[in-house]
């Protein structure tokens, strides 16, 4: 059975030769070789110094191309004329799930024709040479982002190629993202990732840590995605990472996303070590988006002002053509522009709104209960414990793929939009909390004339993008 111990040197020397062996270009991919590069870079690069010396909240964008020219254009572009504060590089579908041969296939096929044949940046197959010229040709810090289940190689890749930020993690990247992962698996596998973040850590080089705040997407209440944001901080703590950015997924609501923001930020400072840096990071709606780019700058427009006011580390922007899909480097940096003009003016006013304290209450009651639980189960050990909680449906995602998560919990909005549960499943909270959820669901329900049933849960799934917050009954 996991559990959440320090990998020893031995144990990690072990995995890395075993994870390096897994392509060609991991044989490059040594820490003792990538330190003199690190060394090399310039702090205007070091990802960790520049986020945690920020004064206003920074932005970064989702950003991907197969072929290296491409990518440096496409960042140098979003640096220059999105104004991006961080930089990403969003690797492809193929090599998330490991498949390096199909990555190498499609690359190929790119550099023969002009279509990408790729959804994302091949950094394994690009390697630590391909990678440290990225990182060499544009200004700013850049952060691996990605949903790989088993990130070893990316990380080894990736981290000796020059890369100092690396998003994901054993939960987030697993319930969400696969259906056959094995979760306890899954967590052995990120105790490699988070060790080497922690080895490069204490030879000088601080890496940053993300993990992915919005699990799936939809409708994805706060507390629960705090719970395991704050899980798997403790989890990378223990392996020795000390820059740690936990993120959350705008729900769309202002009073709930502000309230969430600064709970996440709260109890990620109580419960992770005193050691370790803990900045936040706001997703903006990682939901279904409204065709029509108008109406979708309105909603990057409404994430702006709600990072406004709360002021998390940094904003993860999306762009007006979120609905078809990867973006041109010219929508992704309009949706830059855009949340910076709100940003700018609605920083400089206090803007003071009903209800966040008491919300802010309830996400954090919340919170504490679903993490009580995950120690419980585990009798103190946090790995063993989310294991556990996953399987008994204490600790659950709505909507979850996987099936190391029962999936049995259902949310809806209220009639404010802000996101409730419609069906607890197992989720260890109590009965004063399920009866808030349930008396703020029957005033929405006597609002909309009809009884709280899954049809709310199904109308709001797709309510913003058909330019509403709340699925109202037509
Ligand atoms: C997590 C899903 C998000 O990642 C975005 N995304 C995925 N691949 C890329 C990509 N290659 N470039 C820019 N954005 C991307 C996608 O638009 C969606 O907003």
């Amino acid at each position: 059975m996991v559990r959440d111990e320090q990998l020893s040197s031995d144990g990690l020397a072990t995995i890395d030769e075993a994870v390096r062996a897994e392509w060609p270009t991991g044989e490059a991919a040594t820490v003792d070789d990538a330190i003199a590069f690190h060394e090399g870079l310039p702090p205007s690069k070091e990802f960790a110094t520049v986020l945690e010396s920020a004064t206003e909240p920074l932005l970064q964008p989702r950003a991907g191309v197969a072929r290296l020219d491409e990518q440096i254009e496409l960042l140098t572009y979003l640096e220059e004329t999105g104004e991006a504060d961080l930089l990403p590089t969003t690797i492809d579908s193929y090599t998330r799930d490991n498949e390096y041969g199909k990555a190498r296939t499609g690359l190929e096929k790119t550099r023969e024709s002009d279509a990408d044949a790729l959804n994302g940046f091949p950094a394994v197959n690009h390697g630590v040479d391909g990678c440290r010229t990225l990182v060499e040709s544009v200004d700013g810090p850049i952060e691996v982002r990605h949903g790989t289940p088993d990130a070893r190689l990316l990380a080894a890749v990736t981290l000796a190629g020059g890369f100092q930020s690396f998003e994901g993690g054993p939960i987030s990247y697993n319930i969400p993202y696969t259906k056959r992962g094995d979760l306890a698996t899954t967590i052995e596998h990120w105790q490699y990732v988070d060790r080497l973040a922690g080895v490069y850590t204490e030879r000088g080089v601080r890496i940053n840590r993300e993990p992915f705040g919005p699990l799936t997407g939809t409708l994805v209440p706060p507390s629960i995605a705090i719970a395991i944001m704050i899980v798997e901080g403790l989890l990378a703590a223990t392996q020795g990472v000390r820059s740690l950015t936990l993120g959350y997924g705008q729900v769309g609501n202002v009073v709930q996303d502000v309230a969430a923001l600064r709970a996440l930020r709260a109890l990620g400072e109580e419960y992770l070590p005193n050691e370790v840096c803990v900045t936040t990071v706001f997703h903006e709606w990682m939901g279904g988006f409204p065709p029509d780019e108008a109406r979708a700058n309105g909603v990057i427009g409404l994430g702006a002002l709600t990072a406004a006011i709360a002021r998390p580390d940094k904003v993860i922007t999306k762009s007006p053509q979120e609905f078809q899909g990867v973006p041109t480097k010219e929508a992704n940096a309009a949706g830059l522009r855009t949340t910076r003009q709100l940003l700018d003016m609605a920083m400089e006013q206090r803007l003071d709104i009903d209800g966040v304290e008491s919300e802010q209450d309830l996400i954090e009651r919340e919170t504490r209960s679903l993490l009580e639980a995950v120690f419980e189960h585990g009798e103190g050990d946090v790995a063993r414990g989310a294991v556990r909680a996953f399987e008994t449906g204490a600790l659950d995602v709505p909507f979850a793929p996987s099936e190391s998560a029962k999936g049995a919990c259902l949310p809806a909005r209220d009639d404010d939009g802000r996101v409730r549960l419609f069906d607890f499943g197992d989720l260890a909270f109590d009965d004063e909390i399920k009866e808030i959820h349930a008396a703020r669901l029957e005033r929405r329900a006597e609002t909309e004339d009809r009884s709280t049933s899954f049809h709310m849960v199904a109308d709001d799934v797709d309510a913003i993008s058909n330019g509403r917050l709340i699925g109202r009954p037509s």
